[in-house]
């Protein structure tokens, strides 16, 4: 590798970009000067019950160092005002925990001739499936109706502004009071004897008598009332009086304010809150994602335990690229393996939407908010550093981070950017896929960042989820319906909030009827998402959405949704374009047909003559209008390749201060450890929801639609195998690759240079 030195992080003109793109190298040897002093630290963790042995190799079992395990990552929590937008944006720094992987990477090791043959290591499980908190079935023919009346009324905020909030304003539809909030979506918690018993719709502390006076023993007897309320409950205390004790005490134990034990309780109910908010105080595993662009998993893992890391894979085999890390004797970020981009620290949950995405080589990529560039890495590494990947940041420090971790990991086909992704349409379009990693509350990663908890109001989730919403739209107007090969796009966060969620998915297959949700590929693994929580009614191919906890599968709180835009046209105005009036009536005309299946005889490369709505035009970077100037520094002039190239050192020299950082996140990041090896509950991935899609799209509209509804809440019905090889064959020629030109080949604006 690495004959010649080529940047890694295109920039500049597009022919420049196109030029280096097509280079084949391996330039990254650079990384390996950087980023060192500081990650002396090590990470003594817990001991391993499963490590890596591979025959020659002896696996050294860490001992405790003496020192505390430290969280394996800093989450970052960080606010943005995005120009008109009061939007906070809290970004996740996800580079952390544990790893996940593909058949795509095994596939992606095998073409660069890098095999990973430990089958022992990779041999799936057949999990069990996840209970689903809610699911297609739940969903009656009366929720149906409450959606269409929710549909009608609701403004882009609206949904914010009643969601758990206790102030549904809906008529005709019963105020979920407290009580009933607390028991929605838990089946059997809903018990009606007590509704008489429940005078107590003011707040107030006031305890239920008779309960026991310590904290962790009352929270215990009150979850066990609740768990069998109708035989367990004082008489004459209402159910709403245990739960308001619960979340009071839940608050106190766990130290998060009030409001976001509500929204917890209200989301798991209390047995599961209870469980959530202990797994929040403990952290999670720390992972590692072998790069294949540079090495194999099995080499690395090799290399790693000579140098005393003691590792295994993760269980379930669900990853062929994530190493967990037991313990270590030297400071996993800062191995000569680390430094040579064999390695990114990376959560398991964080690969998930990668996974979920599955980037193919060739194609045109777009991460829409990359920074600091942990997902974008793994889409390099499944394109096999092929095709154009464009990664795009609002913050153009936050890029910084972004061009380092790239060079590092050796990626060659990427374009740094850093636009506002809301703008990102009126810039360039006709991605093949498109990553929206969404700027998030962080309520999934409260183990990293304990700050969250008293820091987070249920505002601020109102206000991400409006941006998130608006992301959103974004991302499905830059991809390419008409993509031989894609089409589609995921949506994720770090959340578990249901408004930056479930809210933000349901709101755009109203916003984008030419999208509908599609399975994520990633089998059983994570929990549906939910269909109906609190007075929300949810469209319930929602149910095709992954949820991971903590306390589940002992990962990040993560929320992944896969996609498909179906036309590039949308069958109407755009939303925005629209009077409240035709608002309305297209809403309930999407609903009629579930998702966009009002759509008539559209077929998916465009729209029946006569159809109103803009027919995108593939790949194309618009002149850029003024007052829209992205946000990030455009560097262009000619100088500007070894600007970036001192920037990146800057970068790399600021990692380098900061003693034990881990350098896959923004910022001097510190290195926590772990001791927590609770083994995940990892289910195997099989599925592949896009080659449904795909079959899918060569049928009718209404064989489409037969399917969609088929498809909700059914299992996965091709192996990631075919998915790979049916995705591969249809792959487009390098020629016809789109590159992001410029109007008379001027250069996008917003690009980093490099
Ligand atoms: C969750 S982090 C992304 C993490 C990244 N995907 C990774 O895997 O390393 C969210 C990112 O969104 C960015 N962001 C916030 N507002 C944005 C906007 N309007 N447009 C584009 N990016 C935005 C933040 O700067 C932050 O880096």
């Amino acid at each position: 590798m690495g004959k010649k030195r080529a940047p890694s992080v295109q920039s500049g003109s597009p022919s420049s970009i196109s030029r280096a793109i097509r280079r084949n190298d391996g330039g990254d040897a650079r990384a390996t000067r950087r980023d060192t002093a500081e990650r002396q630290r090590k990470l003594p963790l817990a001991p391993s019950t499963k490590p890596i042995s591979n025959g020659r190799q002896h696996q050294v079992r860490g001992k405790k160092k003496g020192k505390e395990p430290e969280p394996e990552s800093e989450s970052e929590v960080e606010e943005s005002e995005a120009e008109d937008e009061d939007a906070e944006e809290v970004g996740e720094e996800d580079e952390a925990l544990e790893g996940s992987g593909s058949d795509e990477e095994e596939l992606h090791a095998k073409d660069l001739g890098f095999t990973d043959d430990n089958q022992s290591w990779l041999k799936m499980k057949k999990g069990n499936t996840n209970g689903l908190l809610s699911s297609e079935e739940e969903v009656e023919e009366e929720e149906e109706e409450d959606e269409d009346d929710e549909e009608e009324e609701d403004g882009e905020g609206d949904e914010a502004d009643n969601f758990m909030s206790g102030e549904s304003e809906e008529s005709g539809k019963e105020v979920a009071d407290e009580e009933e909030d607390f028991e929605v979506g838990h089946e059997g918690d809903q018990d009606e004897e007590d509704e008489a018993g429940d005078e107590g719709e003011e707040e107030g502390p006031r305890p239920v008598a008779g309960l026991a006076s310590g904290l962790k023993e009352r929270i215990e007897e009150v979850v066990d009332i609740l768990s069998d309320f109708r035989a367990r409950r004082k008489a004459g205390v209402a159910r709403a009086e245990y739960v308001r004790q619960l979340g009071r005490d839940l608050s106190e134990h766990h130290g998060y304010l009030p409001e976001l034990t509500g929204m917890f309780l209200t989301m798991l109910g209390p047995a599961e809150c209870v469980e959530f908010m202990a797994a929040n105080d403990r952290p999670r595993p720390l992972v590692v994602r072998a790069n294949t662009l540079k090495t194999r998993r099995k080499d690395l893992a090799q290399a790693l335990v000579k140098r005393g890391v003691s590792l295994e894979p993760l269980a379930g085999g669900w990853s062929k690229v994530a190493l967990k890390i037991i313990d270590s004797q030297v400071p996993v970020g800062a191995t000569p393996e680390y430094l040579a981009g064999h390695y990114i620290l990376q959560s398991a949950s964080s690969m998930t939407p990668v996974m979920a995405l599955a980037p193919q080589p060739h194609e045109r990529v777009l991460d829409l908010s990359a920074a600091p560039g942990g997902k974008a890495s793994y889409c390099a590494q499944l394109m096999k550093n092929t095709g154009l990947l464009v990664a795009n940041d609002l913050k153009p420090e936050r890029q910084k981070a972004t061009i380092a971790n790239l060079h590092r990991l050796g990626v060659r086909n990427a374009v740094v950017c850093s636009y506002d992704g809301r703008r990102l349409p009126s810039v360039m379009k006709g991605f093949d896929r498109a990553l929206l990693d969404a700027p998030c509350s962080g309520l999934g990663i409260v183990a990293r960042d304990q700050s969250v908890k008293v820091q987070r109001t249920l505002a601020d989730v109102r206000k991400m989820s409006h941006l998130q919403r608006e992301l959103l739209r974004a991302a499905v107007d830059c991809v390419d319906a008409g993509s031989k090969t894609g089409g589609v796009l995921v949506y994720s966060t770090c959340s578990v909030a249901v408004e930056e969620n479930e809210l933000v998915v349901d709101y755009i297959l109203r916003a984008r009827p030419n999208v509908r949700v599609v399975p994520t590929g990633l089998g059983d693994f994570g929990r549906p998402g939910f269909t109906r929580v609190a007075e929300h009614r949810f469209h319930p191919s929602l149910a095709l959405t992954r949820r991971f906890y903590p306390h589940v599968h002992n990962m990040d709180g993560f929320f992944v949704c896969k996609l498909q835009k179906l036309t590039n046209a949308l069958p109407g105005k755009n939303e925005e374009e629209e009077g409240a009036e035709a608002k309305g009536k297209k809403r309930k005309q999407m609903r009629d047909g579930g998702n966009g299946e009002s759509r008539g005889n559209e077929t998916r490369k465009g729209v029946q003559k006569g159809e109103k709505g803009e027919e995108e035009a593939p790949f194309r970077i618009k002149k850029k209008k003024k007052g829209s100037q992205p946000q990030g520094p455009v560097r262009e002039t000619p100088q500007s390749t070894a600007e970036t190239t001192v920037a990146e050192s800057r970068v790399s020299g600021q990692a380098t201060m900061s003693s034990g950082t881990n350098s896959e996140r923004d910022g001097p990041l510190v290195e926590k450890k772990d001791k927590h090896t609770r083994k995940t509950e990892s289910k195997t991935p099989k599925a592949a929801g896009e080659d449904v899609v795909k079959e899918g799209k060569k049928k009718s509209w209404q064989s489409k639609q037969e399917r969609g509804r088929h498809e909700v809440g059914e299992g996965p019905k091709v192996s990631n195998g075919e998915r790979q090889k049916s995705e591969q064959k249809s792959g487009r020629p390098k020629e016809s690759q789109g590159i992001p030109v410029g109007r008379k080949g001027k250069k996008a604006k917003g690009v980093m240079s490099s």
